[in-house]
């Protein structure tokens, strides 16, 4: 029995080693970000014809279908758990298309795509009233540090809900958790059919991410092998700096676009995906030595540099990361890459100890001089939680009315923390 209203939410992430070699079954290490996306599910007041309505500020979207437009017929289970499959299923693809038709922006299409997917696939017949799905995230949209996963993995965590097919989070925030659960396993493949639909073919790391939270080395399988997520607790102190160029992107083109060169260059661009798979494997068995000192963190930041070469080699960078890259540089801040797909959105600067306050005010006045954003965020954090008897100053937080759209996130992370934090529950 679901009570509505309740919430839901994952993190976002930071690839340090191995994003677009990931999606081509290399191994890559991402973190979860305290940056998060909070999905708040209402009843609908006085409503007998059964809307579900997006609210869906973030990206300026505010949609609603009728509960009966639903094209219920063509999810694929008929009963018990539905299996997430490895591919979408076209049918119910097709028969979505008339839904989406009025939405016209490929950023509203690709959520609403989404939201429609998740739905119909596991929601079957379980809704009887209407609802309306509220999302907000602290993270920047579309800049490398997966926005698209969290909110996946919000929407497949509420609808699993919804639908029946996982019980209620039970974990405290601190308690250890030994082993998957049933429940993250189930959320985690889902969000991956999630993210299929924004992004065309995603390597599966940042719902990965976004569900069970934490760090991970991360490969992706096929021919229904298991994918290897293999957690990385302990990860040592290492100081990065997160600057966002706010140069627009779409995940789904860049991925497309290194397909066609992976496509029309194999011998080549075979030996780049080669280097990033030994990269990754190296900076693994760096990061997880038990004395992380001097001589490993020099070679981290080396392979940060070889990595954000060869990333430049595949067309994935921009001339602002380029800019990012080259006042750190010249600023002796330490090692600089583009994370997540690239093409504008995020670089990390892994930084070196030693750097004074007076060259960190030059380096954030070079990047205000260009619009660049950074950001202050801790990695590895928790993955996917559920807060039901949401207060409710966060339900008025969570309004479409109260949205300020954020360029300081500090400000809702602090109001969605301070109100909540202690009654999340986590699967
Ligand atoms: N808070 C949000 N509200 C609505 N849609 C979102 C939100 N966050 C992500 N999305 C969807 O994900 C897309 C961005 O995904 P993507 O291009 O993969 O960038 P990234 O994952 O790096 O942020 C957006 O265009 C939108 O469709
Ligand atoms: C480029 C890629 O490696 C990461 C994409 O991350 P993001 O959507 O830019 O946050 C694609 C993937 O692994 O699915
Ligand atoms: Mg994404």
């Amino acid at each position: 029995m679901v009570n509505y209203p309740f919430l839901t939410s994952a993190p976002g992430k930071v690839i340090l080693f191995g994003e677009h070699s990931a999606v081509y079954n290399k191994p890559a290490i991402a973190a979860a970000l305290s940056l998060r996306t909070y999905l708040l599910v209402s009843k609908n007041e006085d409503d007998p014809e059964g809307y579900i309505r997006l609210e869906f500020p973030d990206i300026g979207l505010s949609h609603q279908w009728m509960k009966s437009e639903m094209p219920w017929d063509l999810s694929t289970h008929e009963q018990g758990r539905p299996p997430a499959i490895e591919e979408l299923n076209a049918e119910l693809v097709n028969g979505l298309t008339p839904m989406l038709t009025t939405i016209t922006s490929p950023l509203h299409y690709a959520a609403a795509y989404c939201f429609l997917y998740l739905f119909v696939s596991l929601c079957h017949g379980e809704v009887e009233h209407g609802l309306t799905f509220t999302v907000r995230s602290t993270l920047p949209i579309g800049a490398g540090l997966g926005s698209s996963a969290s909110i996946s993995v919000c929407l497949a965590s509420a609808f699993a809900y919804i639908g029946g097919h996982i019980k209620a989070a039970g974990l405290e925030r601190d308690s250890k958790i030994v082993k998957d659960s049933d429940e993250c396993l189930f959320i985690d493949a889902w969000s991956y059919m999630g993210e299929k639909c924004i992004h065309g073919n995603p390597s599966g790391i940042d719902n990965a991410v976004a569900t069970h939270g934490g760090a991970v080395m991360f490969q992706r399988m096929e021919n229904a092998v298991p994918n290897v997520r293999t957690s990385m607790r302990n990860l040592p102190s290492i100081n990065l700096l997160l600057t966002n160029t706010k140069t627009p992107r779409r995940t789904a083109d860049l991925v497309s676009n290194v397909a066609r060169i992976v496509n029309d260059f194999p011998k080549s661009t075979g030996c780049i995906l080669e280097s990033m798979e030994a990269i990754a494997r190296e900076a693994y068995n760096l990061m997880l030595r038990p004395f992380f000192d001097e001589d490993s963190k020099a070679r981290l930041m080396e392979l940060m540099r070889i990595n954000h070469g060869l990333l430049v080699s595949l067309g994935v960078s921009h001339p602002n990361l380029e800019r990012v890259k080259l006042y750190c540089d010249e600023l002796k801040m330490g090692e600089t890459k583009l994370t997540g797909a690239g093409g504008g959105g995020c670089a990390i600067t892994l930084l070196k100890d030693d750097v004074d306050a007076e060259t960190y005010e030059k380096l954030f006045a070079k990047f205000e001089q260009n619009g660049f954003e950074t950001f202050r965020t801790t990695l590895g954090g928790k993955g996917v939680g559920l807060l039901e008897d949401p207060a409710e100053a966060l339900l008025q937080y969570m309004t479409p009315e109260s949205f300020v759209n954020f360029n300081n996130t500090t400000e809702i992370e602090t109001s969605i923390g301070c109100t909540a934090v202690e009654s999340w529950k986590y699967w």
